[in-house]
Order: C-alpha cells, then sequence, then structure tokens
C-alpha cells in the first residue's frame, strides 16, 4: 500500500486508508522530538541534555563551541543512538532539522564574557539571529535563556518581569548584559513578525555540579578555595546581594517553560537572598571551617543586589525551586572534592 501511494495511486475513494508505512515504526519515522541544545556542553545545558535524554522520545542534538564548555561534561551520552554532538560556532548559520531549540550558548562567567567582548556580543546577537533564522526556517519553538543581568544595577527589589532595569550601555558588563537585551528583542521581533513560537528565561545565579573549577563566578570560586585550603576572595564590599539556584531546579523550570503556553520572559531562580560575606561564611561553615576570608577588589559596575520575584513561574509555570543553598552546596562540594582529587578528611 505503501507503494501505490508512493506511486501517486491514491484517487480511488473506494480504497481503504492506507496503512501506515512499516518504516514509520523505525527511528525514523517515530513520533520523536528533536531538540537541539546550542551550549550543550556547559554547565546547565550538560545537565539540561541529561534531563532531555531520559525521555526516549527526545533526540538530542548539541552544538557548541568549546569556548566555556567541554566534551567531557556529555561523555555519557557520546554514541548514544539518540544524541549527536556538533562543534560549530553559533555566530555562523546551521542548517538542520529539529522541533525545539534551548538556546544556551555563551559565555555566562563576567571573566569569559569579557575575555573577547566583541564575540561575547557577536554570540549575542548573530548567534541568536541564526537561531531564530533556523526556528522560522523549520517551525521550531525556541527558548533562549537570558539573564537577571537585564535588570544591570536594579533600582528596584525584588526584580519583577515588568522591570525594564538599569543597564550602563557602554561598560565592561555590555556585551554581555546589553547583549542578551538585544537578544530579547529580537526573539519579540521575530515573534511577532513571523509568529515564531517564543520562550525567554530570565535566569538567575545558578550553581551546582560541573561549573569549571576556574569558571571565576562567585560560588565555583568559593568552592574550589575552601577544598585548596586558601582564602575565600569576597569581593568588596561584600554586601552586594544575589540569589543562588541550584541547577536541577534550574533544568525542572527550562522545560516546564518551554513545554507551557506562556512566551515569558520568566523570571528563574531562588529567592533566597545572600551577601557575599555570607556565602562566605556559608562555604566556610559547611567546607572547611580553617579557611580565611580576605576583601579584594570589586569590578567595574558589579549589581549591588539581586533577587528574583519568582511570582509569574510560580502562577504560570507551577514552578518553584526545592533546593536551599545550605543543601546545595554539599552537593557541589562532593563534585568538586572528585575532580581536584582533594578527598574529604573524617
Ligand atoms: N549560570 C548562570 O548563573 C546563568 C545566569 C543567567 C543566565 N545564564 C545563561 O545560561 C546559559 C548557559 O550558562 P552556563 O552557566 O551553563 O555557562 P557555560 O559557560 O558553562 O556554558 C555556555 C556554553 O556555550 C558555549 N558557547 C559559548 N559561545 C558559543 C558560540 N559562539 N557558539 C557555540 N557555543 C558557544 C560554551 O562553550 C559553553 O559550552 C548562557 O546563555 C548564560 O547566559 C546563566
Ligand atoms: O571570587 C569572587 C567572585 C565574585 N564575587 C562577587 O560575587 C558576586 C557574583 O559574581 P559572579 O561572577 O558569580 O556572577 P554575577 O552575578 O556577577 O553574574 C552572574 O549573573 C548572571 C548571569 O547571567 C551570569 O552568568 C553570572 O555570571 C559579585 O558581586 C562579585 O563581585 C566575589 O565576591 N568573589
Amino acid at each position: 500500500m505503501a507503494q501505490e501511494i508512493s506511486n501517486g495511486n491514491h484517487n480511488s475513494a473506494s480504497k481503504p486508508p492506507p496503512t501506515p508505512s512499516p518504516l514509520r515504526f523505525s527511528k525514523f519515522f517515530q513520533s520523536n522530538m528533536r531538540i537541539l541544545v546550542t551550549g550543550g556542553a556547559g554547565f546547565i545545558g550538560s545537565h539540561l541534555v541529561d534531563k532531555l535524554m531520559e525521555n526516549e522520545k527526545n533526540e538530542v542534538i548539541v552544538v557548541d563551541n568549546y569556548f566555556t564548555g567541554s566534551k567531557d561534561n556529555l561523555r555519557k551520552w557520546i554514541g548514544h543512538p539518540r544524541f549527536e554532538l556538533i562543534r560549530h560556532d553559533v555566530t555562523e548559520p546551521l542548517l538542520i532539522e529539529v522541533d525545539q531549540i534551548y538556546h544556551l550558548a555563551c559565555p555566562a562567567s563576567p571573566i569569559f564574557y569579557k575575555y573577547n567582548p566583541v564575540k561575547t556580543i557577536k554570540t549575542n546577537v548573530i548567534g541568536t539571529l541564526n537561531m531564530l533564522g533556523l526556528a522560522k526556517r523549520v517551525g521550531a519553538r525556541i527558548l533562549l535563556t537570558s539573564t537577571s543581568e537585564v535588570y544591570g544595577d536594579p533600582l528596584v527589589h525584588p526584580q519583577d518581569e515588568s522591570y525594564w532595569g538599569n543597564v550602563n550601555p557602554i561598560g565592561v558588563r555590555s556585551c554581555y548584559d546589553e547583549g542578551k537585551r538585544v537578544a530579547e528583542t529580537l526573539m519579540f521581533d521575530y515573534h511577532r513578525q513571523h509568529g515564531i513560537e517564543i520562550r525567554i528565561a530570565r535566569i538567575f545565579n545558578t550553581y551546582g555540579p560541573r561549573m569549571n573549577i576556574d569558571d571565576g563566578r562567585v560560588v565555583s570560586n568559593f568552592i574550589a578555595q575552601a577544598i585548596r585550603g586558601e582564602p575565600l576572595t569576597v569581593q568588596a564590599p561584600g554586601t552586594q546581594t544575589r540569589s543562588f539556584c541550584y541547577v536541577s531546579d534550574m533544568v525542572d523550570g527550562l522545560i516546564r517553560l518551554m513545554e507551557g503556553e506562556n512566551t515569558g520572559p520568566i523570571n528563574i531562580g531562588n529567592p533566597g537572598e545572600f551577601t557575599m560575606l555570607e556565602l562566605a561564611e556559608n562555604v566556610k561553615e559547611l567546607i572547611n571551617p580553617n579557611v580565611e576570608i580576605t576583601m579584594v577588589e570589586n569590578t567595574p559596575d558589579d549589581p549591588r543586589q539581586r533577587k528574583p520575584d519568582i511570582t509569574k513561574a510560580t502562577e504560570l509555570l507551577g514552578w518553584e525551586p526545592k533546593i536551599k543553598l545550605r543543601d546545595g552546596l554539599p552537593l557541589m562540594e562532593d563534585d568538586f572534592r572528585l575532580r581536584l582529587a582533594v578527598p574529604r578528611k573524617n
């Protein structure tokens, strides 16, 4: 019967409907969801891949240029029949067929995004344009991982999604925060002009296993320092605040946003707020009570406070974080001790 159809012989009304080709039940004809994760070799991306791969209906394709990510984060999936890994820079166009795009590709640690600021803004602007072009061509739904940095040094506290932010357009962080603001604009313009299905997550500081040991972000710095017995470097004045979300909670929020009906932007983060001195004290108490806490110079335009209002995420996605900072830090410590080869002393 499949043969008849392929010969174009399907004009007889008396014939029963064709039975599906046996190929329909092979790998290529299943109603699988083919999902692209850009930046999937990075910290959040690799945890997202782990979760997506748990569903046997998902085929996952990762593209990454390995600037801050590593194949090692995806080691267990390499060779799996539902998984593909492509070395590719999102600033170049990509022609593949997918149903959903999680667009994460972008260096996230301030040290790395400031290292080559022109490349960072190209990644945010040209990279997002390329992924939107792909979404438009194949009709895929696309989720952008934007950031709490779009609120800049916020004058509203906590930050809800209606706040437009307080961002320096010419500062050293602008390649990232203004880059993400343009990426959000592009997402909405493609949505309004071309009807693309979009989702925007505004991610607040996220931590957990697989962060680069020398990533430069505060949680990974403090944990590595505590394990090595080095002083914890609090950047002055130490009263600046952040709200830290454990990575499994983050991945759960991103998947709910992708699968739900709301475009966003939606804040995804843990509202528990800590000063950097409090974070250092927690790390010291939990990991190494013998380390010192030292005050060092800060970098320009460091936001003084940050805490998400997650009313929208709770009401629209039924999402809220489950893991408290003091429970998440020891989970990250285990991973860091393994990679630094420093076992716990009993
Ligand atoms: N972790 C956080 O606290 C946080 C907070 C807000 C937003 N975000 C966003 O979440 C996403 C992931 O962050 P992360 O913490 O996992 O960072 P990460 O640096 O571990 O991961 C980013 C990944 O993107 C890849 N990449 C960078 N530029 C690329 C390019 N031009 N082409 C292809 N791949 C490229 C890197 O190699 C890396 O694998 C980023 O978009 C980031 O802006 C993260
Ligand atoms: O060793 C350190 C590192 C950092 N810090 C402080 O810790 C705070 C947080 O700094 P991080 O570098 O971890 O992260 P930031 O909050 O500046 O940026 C972050 O927020 C939003 C995301 O989009 C970015 O991916 C992420 O890097 C800052 O106030 C910084 O001054 C220290 O006190 N000591």
